[in-house]
């Protein structure tokens, strides 16, 4: 099995005011194609560490970081612009990025008709539930073209029933769409959800 990341006998120490404190200690973890890698720990255990070292934010005090391919993110809260509509929400990475073309806006219809989302394109953030935005969300960045998706806490936000049902629409857009993804998580429930949903 190919491995896109590797994580190899990262260690990762940050200084303070307060001396140098120790925050990741020989740190292994890979993740294969077409898996779903979940990271759980309780806050302060150096979860978002993981994430800035997997995005370059910073670099390992020592250790190897492996990443083979173009990262996307999916954050706890949707963070969509209420004054904008779904469609214009959706295209607002590709426009920052001077992506916006024929191809990408296709792809972007397959993907709104494909996840019950085309006949809202015109609709406002508000006008929709919380399971859908986080589908714009999705949308959003799988528009960018990634090949793996970090989801940071994508599902606290929502109640338990929702969560279900909106957790399970994601792995199965994330499967379909044939990408790789990293969930980092402090709820068991949401890490624990992967286990058993059989892709
Ligand atoms: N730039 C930094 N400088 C100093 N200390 C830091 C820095 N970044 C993180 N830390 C410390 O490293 C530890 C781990 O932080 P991190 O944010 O990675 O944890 P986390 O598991 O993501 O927590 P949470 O779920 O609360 O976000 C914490 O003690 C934090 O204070």
């Amino acid at each position: 099995m190919t491995n896109i990341i590797e994580i190899k006998h990262v260690y990762k120490n940050f200084y303070t005011d307060d001396g140098e404190i120790s925050v990741l200690k020989d740190v292994n973890l890979t993740l294969q194609k077409g898996k779903i890698l979940a990271i759980l720990g309780p806050s302060g255990s150096g979860k978002s560490t993981i994430l800035n070292l997997l995005t370059n934010l910073i670099e390992p005090t020592s250790g190897e970081v492996k990443i083979d391919g173009k990262i996307g993110y999916m954050f706890q809260k949707d963070h969509l612009l209420e004054w904008r509509t779904i469609i214009d929400n959706i295209t607002l990475g590709l426009e920052i990025q001077h992506a916006k073309t024929q191809e990408s806006m296709q792809k972007i219809e397959r993907l709104l008709k494909m996840y019950d989302l085309w006949e809202f394109r015109s609709r406002f953030p508000k006008e929709l539930s919380g399971g859908m935005r986080q589908r714009v969300a999705l949308i959003r960045t799988l528009a960018t073209n990634p090949d793996i998706l970090l989801l940071d806490e994508p599902f606290s936000a929502l109640d338990y029933q929702t969560r279900l049902l909106v957790s399970d629409d994601i792995y199965k857009i994330i499967k379909n769409e044939h990408k790789e993804a990293v969930l980092v998580t402090h709820d068991i429930s949401e890490a624990i959800s992967l286990k058993w949903k059989h892709f």
